[in-house]
């Protein structure tokens, strides 16, 4: 739903000094003396300005008087050196202003980008799959990218208003009739610009789904870890169809309201020349009826064109103001939404050893789905013990781990760790105690070393980070990389290098055991990796079961010969579990998979 559609335009207009007083209190958070010193700066322009038309206004009388020239410019002088010292003072306000904005910028962009990044990766996973928030995470990006400009904008503007009001001061003392008829010649410019803001805003909100989707396209057709997918498939001109015919929906969108901007800017322009023309005509008419002096009519020129110069920043930069603040509702929309996201479960706190993992009754659906994922599950999981989870594609294997971990909470039923409902918990005490190898593992363009070590302190010893990679039979081939453990692993960077697919998992599988976690999941692997690798991660598992409790995913069912128990999956439910020799005879599902598996 767009949010302009039921704002009237003087609540629009409204949002402007709330939008000034956000954006002076965000930056004082990142540099209190530079918000002072932008603060300032419009204060000494204002009073330069007032300085600038008072001393025209006195300097006019001489120059425009009798007597020679030179006398004339002398009597002028005093009044002429302060128009250059106010001309001067408004030039180093300006330059001290851009410093200042300068010291809040950057900084005011990293930290709201920080924040969104920061708010999406701590919100429960269950909201990424609700409908809409990748949606509303990609506008809440324009307030971000609206950072770069808003600080100068608002800077702009409080300058141009002080100005403004200064000069329009001035030419009220000169003659009551000029400021409103001035006044006339801008609004209409000023209704303009908002209106085009508006239509901005309204095409930025009808495009969002259709680039986020671009977006999403661009990296997926364009990163080299799949372009021998995209060039082997020939799939390089559908991509390009598509992402062009993303580009053009946005385009069409774009042309499309590009009519209505044309007749408001017609629009609003003829207004505006004809209250200008008045505005002239009106100063013309005051001169030559002798209802002005001359001198201060000079003055009234010079007041005119400050007020009408200030006025059009006004209005340009309150209609960028505007438009920011739309962007900005919307960021912070986000950040409301991601923080009620965030998880609220209790304070209980797990600790090491985890002896128990009990589920009970446990039933969880997908946002938006229909049926339930995981269906009325029961199980005990004991330190020591290895369980295997097996069942065809879709049954629910990798949900259940992500509700025994509690990265999901089971909507009925109950996960305890340690006999502590996981509901309650703390579940950053919980995810200390796991170590997890999903079925679609990162490959972190980071150095070999922090591949291994990512999420875990590294105690400044790479011991136990070669005792991980020697687990997993990576030695050789780090020691064979430029850096060893220090290699930068990202093709696309210089100085990078690149792993293959089975190597990348048994760094996965490093990773993990790097932690030496109370709860260990492994979910599918060893898909990529050779007999050998495949050998040896099964081995060590065994070898490190006595100490932990141990989840293995996998459809490669001879692989669950180390398990203790092993739970077969249909359709969110356990339905045969026992041991692999049980399994193997009961003329069950499972029996029926390995049948299929060795039917070659
Ligand atoms: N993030 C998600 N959002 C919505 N539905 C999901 C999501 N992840 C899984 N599902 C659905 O939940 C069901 C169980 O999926 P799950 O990934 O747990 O199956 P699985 O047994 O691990 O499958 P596989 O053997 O293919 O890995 C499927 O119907 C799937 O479509």
């Amino acid at each position: 739903m767009n949010p302009l559609g039921e704002a009237s335009f003087r609540q629009l207009c409204a949002q402007i000094p709330k939008v000034l007083r956000r954006i002076i209190s965000m930056s004082l958070r990142i540099d209190r003396s530079a918000v002072l010193l932008l603060l300032a700066c419009p204060v000494v322009t204002g009073a330069a300005a007032g300085v600038l038309l008072a001393a025209t206004a006195r300097a006019m009388r001489p120059i425009l008087g009798g007597g020679t020239v030179a006398d004339r410019l002398h009597q002028a002088l005093p009044a002429l050196l302060a128009v250059g010292v106010a001309a001067g003072l408004t030039r180093v306000a300006g330059a001290l202003a851009t410093y200042a904005e300068r010291r809040i910028t950057p900084r005011l962009t990293t930290e709201t980008d920080t924040a969104l990044v920061e708010a999406v990766c701590r919100v429960e996973a269950s909201a990424y799959a609700v409908d809409g928030f990748a949606d509303r995470q990609e506008a809440a990006e324009m307030g971000v990218i609206r950072t770069h400009v808003m600080v100068t904008d608002a800077q702009r503007f409080l300058s141009a208003l002080v100005r403004m009001v200064t000069a329009a001061g001035a030419l009220s003392v000169l003659n009551p009739l000029m400021l409103p008829l001035l006044l006339l010649a801008v609004l209409p410019a000023g209704v303009g610009a908002v209106l085009t803001a508006r239509v901005d805003y309204e095409i930025h909100y009808a495009n969002i789904a259709d680039r986020n989707v671009r977006g999403m396209m661009r990296w997926w057709s364009t990163t080299p870890k799949y372009g021998d997918e995209v060039r082997a498939n020939s799939m390089t001109d559908y991509l390009l169809f598509w992402y062009r015919s993303l580009s053009d929906r946005c385009d069409q969108r774009t042309l499309a309201a590009a009519p209505r901007t044309l007749r408001i800017a017609l629009g609003s322009s003829l207004a505006a020349s004809v209250f200008l023309v008045a505005t002239w005509g009106a100063l013309a008419w005051l001169a030559m009826s002798g209802r002005i002096a001359l001198a201060l009519a000079a003055t009234a020129v010079v007041a005119v064109q400050t007020t009408l110069a200030a006025l059009s920043q006004v209005i340009i930069n309150g209609a960028a103001l505007f438009h920011t603040s739309l962007y900005l509702t919307d960021m912070q929309a986000f950040l409301d939404d991601a923080g009620e996201r965030a998880p609220k479960r209790g304070t209980l706190s797990v600790a090491a050893p985890v002896e128990e993992i009990r589920l009970e009754e446990v039933v969880y659906r997908y946002p938006g789905k229909d049926k339930p994922a995981i269906d009325g599950v029961s199980l005990t999981l004991r330190r020591g013990e290895i369980l295997a989870i097996v069942g065809v594609n879709g049954s629910g294997k990798s949900t259940l781990t992500r509700l025994i971990t509690g990265i999901y909470l089971a909507d009925k039923g109950r996960v305890g760790w340690n006999g502590m409902d996981l509901a309650e918990t703390d579940p950053a005490t919980v995810w200390k105690q796991t170590g997890l190898v999903p079925q679609i593992f990162a490959q972190w363009p980071l150095r070999v070393r922090e591949n291994v070590t990512l999420g875990q302190p590294y105690a400044h010893d790479d011991g136990p980070v070669w005792d991980a990679v020697d687990a997993v039979g990576m030695r050789q081939a780090v020691e064979d990389l430029p850096a060893g453990l220090d290699t930068l692993l990202a093709r696309e960077v210089f100085g990078g290098a690149e792993l293959s697919g089975g190597q990348w998992q048994r760094l996965a599988c490093s990773r993990a055991l790097y932690r030496c976690p109370p709860l260990l999941i492994l979910d599918e692997p060893t898909s990529q990796m050779d007999p050998r690798g495949e050998h040896q991660i099964f081995e060590r598992i065994k070898a490190i079961a006595a100490n932990r409790i141990t989840i293995v995913v996998t459809h490669r069912l001879e692989n669950t010969k180390i398990a203790d128990h092993i739970v077969v999956m249909e359709q969110g439910r356990i339905t045969e579990q026992g041991r692999y020799d049980d399994l193997v005879h009961a003329n069950g599902t499972f029996a029926e998979l390995l049948e299929l598996s060795q039917d070659r």
